[in-house]
C-alpha cells in the first residue's frame, strides 16, 4: 500500500537524518518512559547496525507548556531500549550540533536537542516554505538521506517533518512504515456489525472534530474524560467546568459548544454519556456521584463511574469493531482507572477488530497488565491516527511520497 521508500531501499553506510516522534508525560521534571520510544528503538537500532551516523531529531511539548523540556533525559531512555550509546548535544542546528554530526562514525546515533526550541520549527506554512527556512538549509548539507518515523507527527506541516524530505532523498522508517499500512486500511474496511467509538482524553478539540466526520461510520460512540464531561455540560449538567487552577475545559467548551450542540442534536442517539462519575472525597478515597444529583460546579471529576463503566463493556461486548482515543479518566492514578481499564480489558475478553490508539492513552495497556497481542493494532499515534480514521492525508506522509 505504501507508495514511499523505505529503510529496504536505503543503502548502507550513509549520514542519515531521522525524525522521531518521543513526544511524552512528563511528570515533575521526569520524562516517562512509554511505547513510543520502544518503537523507535527498532528503526535506530537497524539503521545503525547497517553502518549509518544516525542523527535523530524529536520535539517535547510546546513552547509556554510545563512539558516543554530538553531532549536529553529522551536520549538515555532511548539508548536503554536501543542498547546502543545514544549522544545528546543540547544545540539544533548551530555550531555545535554541525560538530557533533560532522564527529560520529559509523554506527554510532546521535540526538539533537528539541525541534520546537528552533523558530523555524513551529509555524505551520507549506512544506516548501519550510525547506527554505535556515533550519534546513543548514543542516541537510552535511547529511545523504533523511527517515522520517514519527507517523504519529505526520499531521504537523513542521520544518523537521515537511521542509527535509524536499531537500534531501527521503526514506519511510519502521514505525512509519506499520503506523501508515494500519491506521490506513481502517478507513476502508467495512464491518458486518456495531462500530464503537470511545472517545476521552484531554484533548477534546482534536476528538470532537472528528466525530462530526466520523457519524456515518460509527454507530454508538461512548463518552469520558473531558470531551465527555463537555458534552454533559451541553446536556444541562453541572460538570464540564474548570475549577481552581484548572485548564481543562473552559478554553475547549469555547472552541467546540456548538459543534456539540449540533452533534447531540443530528447525533444524539448514537452517542452515550457517563450516567454517574467519580471524584477524590476529602479522606482521598474515589467516590462516586450519578450525574443527575450533580448540583454544584465545584468538584473536579477523575474518571466515569461503576454504572457507566458496566453499560460502556455490554456496548463493547456486542461490538464487532472497537476504536478507542483518549482516556476515559486520570487512569495513571489507580483509584480513577476504573473507565478506561474496564473498556480496554472488555476489548481484550472479546475477538472483535480493535484499535487502540493515543500516546498516553495506550500506556494504560501494559499498566493495567493487559496484553498488546489482545488488540488489533495498539497506534502510537493520537491526532494523526484519528485523522487516518477519517480517510485524511498527512502532509507528513504526502511529502515522503512525493520522493
Ligand atoms: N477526567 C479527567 N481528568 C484529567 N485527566 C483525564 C481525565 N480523563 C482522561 N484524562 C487524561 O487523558 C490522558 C489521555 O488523553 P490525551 O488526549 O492526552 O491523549 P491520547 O489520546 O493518549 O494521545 P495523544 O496525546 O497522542 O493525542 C490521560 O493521560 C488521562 O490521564
Ligand atoms: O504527541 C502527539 O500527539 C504528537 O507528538 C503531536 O504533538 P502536538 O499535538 O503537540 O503537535
Amino acid at each position: 500500500m505504501s507508495t514511499f521508500k523505505t529503510l529496504d531501499d536505503l543503502e548502507p553506510d550513509k549520514r542519515v537524518l531521522v525524525r522521531l516522534d518521543l513526544n511524552s508525560p512528563v511528570e515533575d521534571g521526569e520524562v516517562q518512559d512509554n511505547r513510543r520510544f520502544e518503537r523507535h528503538a527498532e528503526t535506530v537500532r537497524e539503521l545503525a547496525e547497517a553502518g549509518h551516523r544516525v542523527v535523530l531529531m524529536a520535539h517535547q511539548g510546546r513552547p509556554g507548556d510545563d512539558d516543554f523540556v530538553s531532549l536529553e533525559q529522551h536520549a538515555a531512555i532511548l539508548a536503554s531500549h536501543v542498547d546502543r550509546d545514544v549522544g545528546f548535544v543540547a544545540d539544533t542546528y548551530g555550531e555545535a550540533a554541525i560538530e557533533a554530526v560532522e564527529s560520529l562514525e559509523s554506527g554510532e546515533i546521535l540526538l539533537l536537542e528539541n525541534t520546537r526550541m528552533c523558530d523555524d520549527e513551529l509555524p505551520e506554512e507549506e512544506p516548501e516554505t519550510k525547506a527554505e527556512t535556515e533550519f534546513v538549509q543548514t543542516l541537510a548539507p552535511h547529511f545523504d538521506a533523511y527517515v522520517n518515523d514519527a507517523y504519529s507527527a505526520a499531521h504537523r506541516s513542521h520544518a523537521s517533518l515537511v521542509g527535509f524530505p524536499l531537500e534531501l532523498p527521503a526514506y519511510a522508517g519502521r514505525v512509519m512504515e506499520t503506523e501508515y499500512e494500519a491506521n490506513s486500511a481502517i478507513a476502508t474496511r467495512e464491518f458486518d456489525g456495531q462500530v464503537t467509538m470511545v472517545v476521552g482524553g484531554t484533548k477534546a478539540t482534536d476528538v470532537i472534530d472528528v466525530m462530526n466526520n466520523l457519524g456515518g461510520t460509527v454507530d454508538r460512540f461512548l463518552l469520558g474524560g473531558i470531551a465527555g464531561e463537555l458534552f454533559l455540560r451541553a446536556a444541562g449538567h453541572d460538570v464540564g467546568f474548570d475549577v481552581g487552577d484548572m485548564d481543562l475545559f473552559d478554553d475547549q467548551w469555547e472552541a467546540n459548544h456548538e459543534t456539540i450542540a449540533s452533534l447531540l442534536d443530528e447525533r444524539g442517539d448514537q452517542i452515550s454519556l457517563a450516567v454517574d462519575l467519580a471524584y477524590e472525597d476529602d479522606d482521598d478515597e474515589r467516590a462516586e456521584i450519578a450525574v443527575d444529583d450533580v448540583d454544584e460546579k465545584d468538584r473536579a471529576y477523575l474518571d466515569v463511574g461503576t454504572d457507566t463503566v458496566e453499560s460502556y463493556d455490554e456496548v463493547v461486548r456486542d461490538s464487532e469493531a472497537v476504536f478507542v482515543k483518549g482516556a476515559l479518566g486520570l487512569f495513571e492514578d489507580e483509584r480513577f482507572s476504573k473507565g478506561t481499564v474496564g473498556v480496554l480489558r472488555a476489548i481484550a475478553e472479546t475477538d472483535c477488530f480493535s484499535v487502540v490508539g493515543g500516546g498516553d492513552t495506550s500506556r494504560a495497556i501494559e499498566m493495567y497488565g493487559l496484553s498488546e497481542d489482545d488488540f488489533g493494532h495498539v497506534s502510537i499515534a493520537g491526532g494523526a491516527y484519528i485523522r487516518a480514521l477519517t480517510g485524511a492525508s498527512l502532509v507528513g506522509v504526502e511529502v515522503l511520497q512525493r520522493n
